[in-house]
């Protein structure tokens, strides 16, 4: 393990794509997380989306309980993304849940959430509220535009696993990735309303988990807070950097290439000088279509699978992305 999330300078991916691609595969293989600079997202389009997530979650709380996933037992990003599944609806708040790990089990997760589902030819999933309904075009630039550049990311994959021209090279995973089909993908607007640590006595905001699908791509604006596992022992920061993204592997990713890449435990902490105020993040969910195939990528530098590196398929038995997620998600009832 390293002990310092890497800086990707994502400028020169076009013009030396060979060298970007070795620079990812290296963090991929260690830390699990990256951050890319000059990633090409338009600052003011990052801004506009954080005003109008700040903009939302000021509205008054009854407002937003038309939009409230209930209080329970399960995990945040369990229930979540579970309910988004299963009450096929693409935007809740949520507040105050109850993390299944057992370093966090004393607290709940102290946080709302909105999460939009990918705007299919151009559709919202489920009726947007009226605040976003009116942004509704310039949500779903910034969808497509957050979308393009994790394709980016996953031809920078591709190129560093050296997949071959005839098997779809560069493009192996984005080929998987199509924004216009379904799929678990998700952009979420987060708030972690200050003041959480006098009602938990606790500093962690959001409990230690991993994310399920192939990368998340994380904007973080003002508030510091994000900690990544660097190793059994130890919790490094992930720091604020201007203008930045950090990005990290996913469970089906960490899967899919036999626990090459590394999906990593990561949480949220408030520090005492950040208890009385607000913090805000946009992590993207980036998943692959709902009917891909987990097959093995065709790449001499992914490992032969094996009982370890299994996760949630059989021994030898191929599932398509959208099981996986099912599985997983169900998987947190067992624990
Ligand atoms: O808010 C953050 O900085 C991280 C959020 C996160 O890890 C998640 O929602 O999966
Ligand atoms: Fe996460």
């Amino acid at each position: 393990m390293i002990d310092q999330i890497p800086v990707i300078d994502f400028s020169n991916f076009d013009t030396n794509p060979k060298e970007v691609a070795a620079n990812v595969l290296n963090a991929c293989k260690t830390i699990g997380f990256f951050y890319i600079i000059n990633h090409g997202l338009p600052k003011d389009q990052i801004d506009h989306s954080f005003e109008l997530a700040k903009e939302f979650f000021d509205l008054s709380s009854e407002e937003k309980h038309k939009y409230l996933i209930q209080e329970d037992n399960h995990g945040y990003s369990e229930l979540y993304q579970e309910t988004v599944l299963e009450d096929s609806i693409n935007n809740h708040v949520m507040k105050k849940k109850t993390s299944l790990d057992p370093e966090n089990q004393k607290q709940g997760d102290h946080k709302e959430g909105f999460n939009f589902r990918n705007f299919i030819n151009g559709k919202p999933y489920a009726p947007l509220p009226p605040i976003f309904e009116k942004e509704q075009s310039f949500i779903e630039e910034f969808s497509r535009a957050c979308h393009g550049t994790a394709m980016r990311i996953l031809q920078a994959f591709a190129i560093a696993l050296e997949i071959p021209e005839e098997e779809g090279g560069a493009k192996w995973f984005s080929d998987r990735h199509t924004y216009d089909r379904q799929s678990g993908e998700v952009l979420r607007f987060l708030k972690y309303p200050r003041g959480g640590e006098s009602t938990y006595k606790e500093t962690v905001r959001a409990g230690a988990h991993s994310d399920y699908g192939s990368i998340t791509l994380l904007f973080q604006k003002d508030v510091p807070g994000l900690e990544v596992k660097a190793s059994r022992t130890e919790w490094i920061s992930a720091p604020l950097i201007e203008n930045s993204i950090l990005v990290n592997v996913g469970d089906q990713l960490q899967e899919w290439t036999n626990g090459l890449f590394k999906s990593t435990l990561h949480r949220v902490t408030f520090l005492p000088e950040h208890a009385h105020v607000d913090r805000y993040s946009m992590p993207v969910f980036i998943h692959p279509e709902d009917d891909t195939l987990l097959s093995p990528i065709p790449s001499s530098i992914v490992p032969p699978p094996s009982e370890s590196t299994q996760g949630v398929a059989k021994s030898g038995e191929i599932i398509t992305a959208g099981e996986h997620l099912r599985r997983r998600l169900n998987a947190t009832y067992k624990y």
